[in-house]
This record gives C-alpha cells, sequence and structure tokens, in this order.
C-alpha cells in the first residue's frame, strides 16, 4: 500500500544570534508513515518547547528539514514546484491554535470561505461556490443559514474554529495538520470541534495529525501516538497501549500531570442518574470503589464527561484507564 507521508530521518536546527553561533535543535531524527487507504489520526504530544509547531511548519512546507526528508505521496516535497506543489499545498491543510487569527475582522465568513475556492479554481460558478461553502460548513456541524454573511465578532470561538476546519474541508485535503486546535476553545465546546476532527477522518478519508500537550484528548481522537521531548521521539505507538501503560519515564510523568479535579468544585445541584457508558463514581462506574472524589460531582445532569474534564482526566491518572469508552464519545455531547 502506498504511503501517504513519510518523514524519514527529519531533523531541524534553527542557528539564531547575531553570529548565527547558537543553535536549537528543534527536531532529531523524527520518522513516520501514514498510510494512503488508511485514514487515521496521529497525535504528536509533548510539552511546551518539544518540536510540535517545528513539525507542523515543516509538513506545511513553511520550513525546510536541516536533514532528512518528507515525501508526500513518492515524492520529497522538497522538490516539489508548479502544479505539484499547488497540489501539495491544497491537499495538506492546517487548523490551528487560535481560532481568531485568520478572520479579519472585515470581512463575513462568506469571504473566508470563498478565497480558497477562487485561489484554486474550485468551482464553475457562483452558486457552485455557494453549493460547496454550504456543503462544507454542514460537514462541521454548523447551519449555513446561520453563519453566513455573518462577522467574525457574531460568531463564538467554537464556531470560529468549526468555520477554519470548514475552510480546510473546501480543499478536500488528505492531510490535516492541527496544531492544539481546541486549547483556546472553552471546555464545552472541546469535545464538539473534536468530534468535527473524528468525523472528518471517518467520514472523508482525511488523515489527521493531531498536535497537542493534552494527553486527554489525544486520548480521545488519536489512534496512535508519538511522544516527543526536546524534539526527540520518547515513546510511540497506539493510543491506548501508551496512554494506558506506558513505558518511558517521560511518558509516565506526562500521564501523571493531568491535574486531579478540583475538589472544592460543585457543578450541578440535582443528583443525577449515572450513564452507563462511563460510569463516573456512581452506581454502575468501575472506580467507584476508589474514586477520591465520587459521586457529588461525578452524577449530574447534563453529563459531564466531555473531553478534557478534569475528572474524567483524573481517572485516566487514577486507574490509568479511560473513564469513558472510546466508542461511547459521541454519546456524551452536548446534545
Ligand atoms: N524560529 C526559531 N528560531 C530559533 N529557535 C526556535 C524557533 N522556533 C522554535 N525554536 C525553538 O525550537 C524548539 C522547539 O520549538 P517548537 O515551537 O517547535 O515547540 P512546541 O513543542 O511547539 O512548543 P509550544 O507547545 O510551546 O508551542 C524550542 O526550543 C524553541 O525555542
Amino acid at each position: 500500500m502506498a504511503d501517504l507521508l513519510r518523514l524519514e530521518n527529519v531533523s531541524k536546527v534553527y542557528t539564531g544570534g547575531l553570529t548565527g553561533g547558537r543553535s536549537t535543535i528543534a527536531l532529531r531524527n523524527f520518522s513516520m508513515t501514514l498510510k494512503e487507504d488508511e485514514p487515521t489520526i496521529l497525535t504528536v504530544a509533548g510539552e511546551s518547547g518539544s518540536g510540535k509547531t517545528t513539525l507542523a511548519m515543516l509538513l506545511l512546507g513553511f520550513i525546510t528539514p536541516s536533514a532528512g526528508q518528507i515525501i508526500y505521496r513518492g515524492k520529497n516535497v522538497a522538490s516539489l514546484h508548479g502544479k505539484e506543489r499547488l497540489a501539495y499545498r491544497r491537499e495538506v491543510q492546517a487548523v490551528f491554535q487560535d481560532p481568531f487569527a485568520v478572520f479579519n475582522p472585515f470581512y463575513t465568513v462568506d469571504h473566508l470561505l470563498s478565497v480558497p475556492i477562487k485561489h484554486f479554481k474550485l468551482a464553475k460558478s457562483k452558486a457552485d461556490a455557494r453549493d460547496k461553502m454550504e456543503e462544507a460548513l454542514t460537514a462541521v456541524g454548523l447551519r449555513p443559514e446561520d453563519i453566513l454573511g455573518r462577522f467574525p465578532h457574531q460568531l463564538s470561538g467554537g464556531q470560529r474554529q468549526r468555520i477554519n476546519v470548514a475552510r480546510a474541508l473546501l480543499l478536500k485535503p488528505r492531510l490535516l495538520i492541527a496544531d492544539e486546535p481546541v486549547s483556546m476553545v472553552d471546555a464545552s465546546l472541546r469535545a464538539t470541534i473534536l468530534e468535527t476532527l473524528r468525523n472528518l477522518q471517518r467520514d472523508h478519508g482525511v488523515s489527521i495529525i493531531y498536535i497537542t500537550h493534552d494527553l486527554t484528548t489525544a486520548y480521545h481522537i488519536a489512534k496512535s501516538i508519538v511522544v516527543l521531548y526536546r524534539g526527540a521521539v520518547m515513546e510511540a505507538g497506539d493510543v491506548d497501549a501508551v496512554i494506558k501503560d506506558p513505558q518511558h519515564p517521560y511518558t509516565q510523568l506526562l500521564v501523571d500531570s493531568i491535574p486531579w479535579p478540583n475538589l472544592d468544585q460543585r457543578w450541578g445541584a440535582q443528583p443525577i442518574k449515572v450513564r452507563e457508558a462511563g460510569g463516573g463514581g456512581g452506581e454502575g462506574c468501575r472506580f467507584r470503589s476508589r474514586c477520591p472524589v465520587a459521586m457529588d460531582i461525578c452524577a449530574t445532569d447534563p453529563p459531564l464527561y466531555r473531553i478534557g474534564d478534569s475528572h474524567t482526566a483524573s481517572c485516566f491518572r487514577y486507574d490509568r484507564q479511560p473513564l469513558v469508552a472510546r466508542e461511547n464519545l459521541s454519546e456524551l455531547l452536548p446534545a
């Protein structure tokens, strides 16, 4: 089976200072492969400064490797020119951390979406362009009639981020680089955006490289994971295996530093039935006998177990087991 993307011993060294004498190795001998016919979600996780964004910049062609090569569908990205380069720029899209940054406050959403359509000549007519915009917005769970015609300040952070995903989707990408796409949206919207990314992979065949420092969301969304530390791969493999049973001390440290919940926090007054899928300290929860917080903050309605909730995270840490089964994730999303 052909490779969609293959990185072979890619390193990136930044040189700086007036004399150029100071250098930082941001990425060391990084190798990975994504298969063309197996769209997947790969997480690249690591703390600040571990080289995640450098990897994203390399993949998007904004910077070039100091050593090694990036091969996309059999061709070295550094040697792509003309039509091939344009195709690469269309097929490899990005969604960044800041959902506000790409919006010009003076233009409506329509403008933001029509620019790539024009640039890559994706539509035959205005009506066709409009259809494509509507299709992309619908695919990310937004209602075109609510969104088109609006200015950025009339949208929530979560809507903006989903519009960013829709913008990428318009171009029918094969690979999406999502660099901390949920770190600036609030917890309640994280699940929706991550679920949108999951749908892109599942329903639209897009492979996703999900870059994050947050192992909780990584666990929920990804199939496999690469853990980076100071530019080097510490551990890699199936996300279940790596997060539940980390072998490398650095990965253990990352898993162990997932925060415990705030015991003073009260999330809901009424006692509520515990959801079958996950439990959560209440009846039916497999953590019930051992959960240090249990009951009062677990059993609330609407359910709290959205991606990134500290209690979900704490259960990872508590037993190295997810509180919520991955396949039940969509059940836990807000209606
Ligand atoms: N343009 C640059 N010039 C010099 N050094 C750089 C440059 N960009 C990044 N670095 C350094 O390379 C290393 C990796 O940085 P990078 O931004 O890739 O990390 P990161 O994992 O994305 O961090 P964060 O999560 O904080 O964004 C860091 O030591 C950083 O200081």
